[in-house]
């Protein structure tokens, strides 16, 4: 058996992470920890959570997470690397915070505003890279894994195999994005009551100034072999879970609806966490809770000359914790779907 920490066990992403841990048949589930609900019992966080009822919740410390196989992170931005650094070079460390997502330490500085921990194996695995290869092939065997962000999952996934292959111009791409509130945390945020929430969706982060930009143009500079822009403008849509993305970009010269439906045909064929939807059925959120399934539909707007691609996906499954056990078994060599659903609660 497998031995698994998981620090921020109190939080949305880390009872996500424990959801999913609940059903591997390789996990043992050790160390929970946290940082004011340390004392506490994982009932009072997670109800939801029946079999670990009654496990004490414990401080994030590395003297409690040592001696374990795996150690899932799922703290606020900053947190992981002190953390990180204390523990044993032979534990798996996988984190779903963003410290170590991020390649230029400029655009952590400017996006972040703090000193840049450094970069680990970004846990993408079916993102398509420039000459045909994927990010799985950096992730099997690694000991350390920066778990992506959600909407970088959703429109990465979503833009990256027309990027790959040149089926769109590398300018002018656009992506407006909705989420639901649980991508912003646990913690309490006045602009998330329920009364502010409910019945009305807001724009925030616009122009340019969201932190999944820069990690959104890395994956697709990954993909293009050249750099990449975006326009990337998330919402806040009044639902608990999910992301639906609409992006877009200028077709490449030569390009048809055809060959653009050709190339997502053959990036995500053998994909079983991709799923590209029949022609002319589009995703939709309620399709995609607590599946580790990001659904796509791509399509040519034949008047204006631009692809459009709608990605779902559920920001706490594919987009935090199922990523978080995809990577885990891809580090520990086990089948890389073990305990990952893909079908959906509807409705
Ligand atoms: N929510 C989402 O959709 C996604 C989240 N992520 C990432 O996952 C991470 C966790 O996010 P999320 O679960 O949403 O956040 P939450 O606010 O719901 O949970 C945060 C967790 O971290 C713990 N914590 C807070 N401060 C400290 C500290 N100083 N030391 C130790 N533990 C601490 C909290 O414990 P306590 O209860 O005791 O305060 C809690 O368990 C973040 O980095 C986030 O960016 C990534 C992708 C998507
Ligand atoms: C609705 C909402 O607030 N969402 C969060 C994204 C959460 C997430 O995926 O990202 P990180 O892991 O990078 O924090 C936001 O926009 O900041």
């Amino acid at each position: 058996m497998v031995r698994v920490a998981v620090a921020g066990a109190s939080g949305y992403a880390g009872g996500e992470v424990l959801r999913l841990l609940l059903g591997h048949p390789d996990v043992e589930i050790g160390a929970l920890t946290a940082g004011s609900s340390a004392g506490s019992t994982l009932a009072q966080h997670q109800p939801h959570l029946v079999p670990l009822a009654d496990r004490v919740i414990e401080e994030t410390t590395a003297a409690v997470l040592h001696g374990h196989d795996v150690v899932i992170m799922a703290l606020p931005h900053g947190a992981s690397a002190a953390v990180a650094e204390a523990l044993d070079e032979r534990s798996v460390i996988i984190d779903c915070g963003a410290d170590f997502r991020l390649t230029d330490p400029s655009g952590w500085q400017r996006f972040y505003g703090t000193a840049h921990a450094g970069s680990w194996p970004y846990g993408m695995p079916e993102l398509v890279r420039v000459g045909g290869g994927k990010q799985r092939e950096v992730l099997a065997g690694s000991h350390r894994i920066a778990v992506p962000g959600c909407y970088p999952t959703a429109c990465s996934l979503a833009l990256a195999p027309a990027v790959a292959d040149g089926q769109v111009q590398l300018r002018d791409l656009v992506i407006v994005a909705a989420s639901g509130t649980s991508g912003a945390g646990r913690s309490l945020k006045p602009h998330l009551l329920g009364s502010e929430v409910m019945g009305a969706m807001s724009p925030y982060g616009v122009g340019g100034v969201h932190r999944h930009t820069p990690e959104i143009e890395q994956n697709l500079t990954a993909a293009a072999g050249e750099p990449v822009k975006v326009s990337f403008t998330p919402t806040l849509a009044p639902m608990p879970r999910g992301i639906l993305a609409t992006c877009s970009a200028p077709l490449a010269h030569g390009a048809t609806g055809d060959t653009v439906r050709e190339v997502y045909e053959k990036a995500y064929a053998d994909e079983p966490f991709v799923q590209l939807l029949p022609d002319g059925r589009w995703p939709n959120t309620g399709n995609v809770l607590g599946s580790n399934v990001l659904q796509l539909q791509v399509t040519v707007d034949e008047r204006v000359g631009r692809v459009v691609v709608v990605a779902a996906v559920d920001n706490l499954t594919k987009g935090t914790g199922g990523a978080a056990v995809q990577c885990m078994n891809l580090a520990l060599g086990l089948p890389e779907g073990t305990a990952l659903p893909t079908t959906g609660v509807s409705p």
